[in-house]
């Protein structure tokens, strides 16, 4: 290499970590040159939040080595990485959900100390608020608890792309779209492309294959904790990527059934003085419309509404999808037994003894039925990668006999393959008389549903049926409020 070739920002090779007896890495070598969109996909599991953790400095690999723009960097740590410029949005937000948006981008930008620091954060996170998400909406004097999820994505996304002090170089973005809605997301990619156009570099991670093949320059595939494809993304089609990453491409899957639902509805609500929400025995009904607008609250009423007391009970009206699992899902000290049974104990136990064989074969059936990867379901939750956590808060619900299905989008971070599956289980219970609810922000998602409300202002301002579920229908009513 002369020293007229750009060096890469960060290079690693042949890593390897592993968890126990899971490669979580097994010799993986990949080098980010500056400039470059590098789109990362493949399976829940398959090890792309490690290596994110090995080059944003988080994790040291037990074998393999990394430089930095040519130099053997021997201890490569969070602030090594910061101070060149590397930074990481992670899957589970990271943000402190005490502090302020402003007390947070301080903590991120050490530079912006001494007096007056307030005035300085509130400049530089504003500023890349505004710049990527123009009309946001966010005053940066609010706690971050008390933000949405897609608002927190926001925040933790433009705080990755601020600068305060140290310009970001490197910019990891780790499922960055799973809470945003369509119109936030192509804000997000737009921006993306931008900051590799004036010399940045990028790692996107994604399930949403469309989003990587138009925003990254290179495509890299894993699984198993090695990279099995590379090629430049104009290489790629979406049903190649499926294929590289061990799935089985289904043309099904995308697609409605057509069904007779004439029963009476089985949920009515009214929320505001929108369209009143209706939902039929076997039927699935979508939740659209922009994120925020009122879709969580209205599944939550609706648990609320059907007597449920989260407490276990062998016939519950109402099961839910928690999409925010860190926040109200996912039982962090508990196995992946425990998180799975917690719905089911009404259903498991006899005179108030749960039985543990059958609570243990039905974990099994499901640990196949949706593929979590997990060498034992007695692990930890949290050893789980992101994508396998959610299948179990799937598989949870699923599990219940509750005839009525809350989800409030669930798919957060769930592989292609799995996605494919689990659309198909939808529809087989769907067919044997559950109803599902469902909020999504993928379009693709939603425009699976029997019918679909689309929200705005905390209201449902249009009803789309049959074949006028379409994106562009739900686009038009999620800004003008009626159906187009
Ligand atoms: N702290 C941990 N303890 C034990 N195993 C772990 C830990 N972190 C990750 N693993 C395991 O390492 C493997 C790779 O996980 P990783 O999170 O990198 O996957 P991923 O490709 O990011 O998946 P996803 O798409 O679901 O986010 C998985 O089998 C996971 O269970």
């Amino acid at each position: 290499m002369t020293d007229r070739m750009p060096k890469a920002i960060i290079d690693v090779a042949d890593v390897k970590v592993s968890f126990g007896a899971v490669k979580a890495l097994d010799g993986v070598s990949l080098a980010i040159m500056p400039g470059e969109c590098v789109g990362l996909v493949g399976h829940n599991g398959a090890g792309k939040s490690t290596i994110v953790s090995v080059i944003n400095g988080g994790l040291s690999p037990h074998q393999g080595t990394i430089l930095g723009e040519g130099e053997l960097i021997a201890r490569f740590g969070i602030n090594a990485a910061r101070a060149r410029g590397v930074r990481c949005v992670f899957q589970e937000l990271s943000l402190c959900p005490n502090l302020t948006v402003l007390e947070n981008t301080r903590i991120l930008h050490r530079h912006l100390g001494g007096l007056g620091w307030r005035k300085r954060a509130k400049q530089v996170i504003e500023r890349s608020l505004d710049t990527m998400f123009p009309g946001h909406g966010i005053a940066s004097d609010r706690i971050v608890g008390d933000l949405s999820i897609a608002e927190r994505q926001m925040v933790e996304i433009a705080m990755a792309f601020s600068d305060g002090g140290i310009p970001p170089r490197l910019i990891i973005l780790d499922e960055p779209t799973s809470s945003l809605d369509a119109s936030l997301a192509e804000q997000m990619l737009a921006h993306v492309l931008r900051f590799v156009a004036s010399g940045g570099s990028v790692i996107l991670i994604s399930h949403i294959l469309h989003e990587i093949i138009t925003t990254a320059s290179r495509i890299v595939v894993m699984k198993d904790g090695r990279i099995v494809a590379e090629r430049p993304a104009e290489a790629w089609t979406e049903n190649g990527l499926v294929e590289a990453m061990g799935s089985v491409v289904k043309g099904e899957a995308h697609r409605r059934a057509i069904r007779d639902l004439a029963e009476a509805p089985v949920v009515v609500e009214q929320i505001g003085h929108g369209i009143p929400f209706r939902a039929k025995r076997g039927e699935i009904v979508g939740l659209a419309g922009l994120a925020g607008h009122g879709q969580t609250d209205m599944l939550m009423k609706l648990h609320a509404s059907s007597g449920a007391d989260w407490l276990p009970r062998r016939d519950p009206a109402v099961t839910f999808v928690a999409g925010d699992r860190r926040l109200n899902g996912v039982f962090e000290l508990w196995s992946i037994l425990k998180n799975f049974s917690v719905a089911s104990l009404g259903d498991l136990a006899s005179r108030g003894v749960v039985n543990a064989d059958a609570e243990v074969q039905r974990a099994g059936e499901w640990k196949q039925r949706i593929e979590i990867r997990t060498p034992n379901m007695a692990n930890r939750m949290l050893s789980l990668s992101g994508g396998n956590q959610q299948k179990v808060l799937f598989a949870r619900a699923l599990a219940t006999r509750a005839p009525v299905v809350l989800m409030d989008d669930p798919m957060r971070g769930v592989d292609v393959g799995t996605k494919q599956e689990v659309y198909e289980i939808i529809r087989q219970e769907a067919a044997h008389g559950r109803t599902f609810v469902w909020y999504s922000t993928e379009m693709e998602e939603v425009c699976l549903c029997d019918r679909v409300y689309v929200f705005r202002e905390g209201a449902i301002v249009a009803e789309l049926a049959g074949d006028a579920v379409t994106e562009e229908n739900i686009l038009a009513s999620s800004f003008t409020g009626v159906a187009a």
